[in-house]
């Protein structure tokens, strides 16, 4: 069984997402927005190091090879890991639009176990967008790009302005990222859609 909340319908004004005129091209490497994110970071030695690539309009996919230190049942991934693969999946499709944006809320559904040693391919699409809130859904699937479902997720991202993190995060962190000499990552971090 599944089916989203209220909140995740776009509203009647929503528009249709906007590809950023300078978003990577489609095919090419998102790379990570920042080294120590647990989603996708490549410093980040305990992470899922996810791999987005951009796809066409507003659209994306992702790999995420489960290993062992991200089971919860034996030999299977550990649900809230599948949802963190989710959640970095759809948040990388922010990008696309040149925006920062937080996750306000995501739903999951579960439909196949997921075993370690397996890659789950995800795809994810941004599919409305009104005023700083942005509608987004993601599918992964075991067994190759068109194996069957494993999991789903719809979510709703909201802009902020650099000042979330800045306000919010702790110091030291926030300073090496604004001192990231990786431009793009920098610019991931910290540009705002005017
Ligand atoms: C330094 C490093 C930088 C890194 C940059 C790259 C980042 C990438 C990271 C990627 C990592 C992966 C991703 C991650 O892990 S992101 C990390 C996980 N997410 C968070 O930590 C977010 C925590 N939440 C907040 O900070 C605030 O609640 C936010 C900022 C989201 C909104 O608080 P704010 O005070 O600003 O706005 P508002 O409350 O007036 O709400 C505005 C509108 O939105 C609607 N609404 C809000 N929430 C919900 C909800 N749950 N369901 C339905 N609707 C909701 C609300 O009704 C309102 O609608 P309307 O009344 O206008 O119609």
């Amino acid at each position: 069984m599944s089916g989203t909340s209220a909140s995740l319908q776009p509203p009647a004004d929503a528009v249709t997402p906007v590809r950023h005129p300078d978003a990577p091209a489609p095919g090419e490497l998102l790379g990570a927005h920042y080294g120590e994110c647990f989603g996708c970071g490549g410093e980040q030695p305990h992470g899922l190091h996810l791999q987005a690539r951009a796809g066409e309009g507003v659209s994306l996919t992702a790999e995420f090879a489960v290993r062992p230190e991200h089971q919860g049942a034996p030999g299977l991934a550990h649900g809230g890991i599948l949802a963190t693969a989710l959640d970095e999946t759809l948040g990388s499709l922010n990008w696309l639009l040149r925006t920062i944006a937080v996750t306000g809320r995501l739903e999951t559904d579960f439909r196949r176990p997921v075993p370690v040693g397996t890659t789950l391919h995800l795809e994810a699409e941004v599919t409305a967008v009104a005023g700083r809130k942005i509608y987004s859904r993601a599918t992964g699937r075991v067994g190759g790009p068109d194996g069957p479902v494993a999991v789903r997720a719809e979510a709703l991202f909201i802009e902020v302005k650099v000042d979330h993190f800045i306000d919010n995060g702790r110091p030291e962190e926030i300073q090496a990222a604004m001192s990231d000499p990786d431009q793009v990552r920098r610019a991931r971090a910290f540009e705002v859609n005017p």
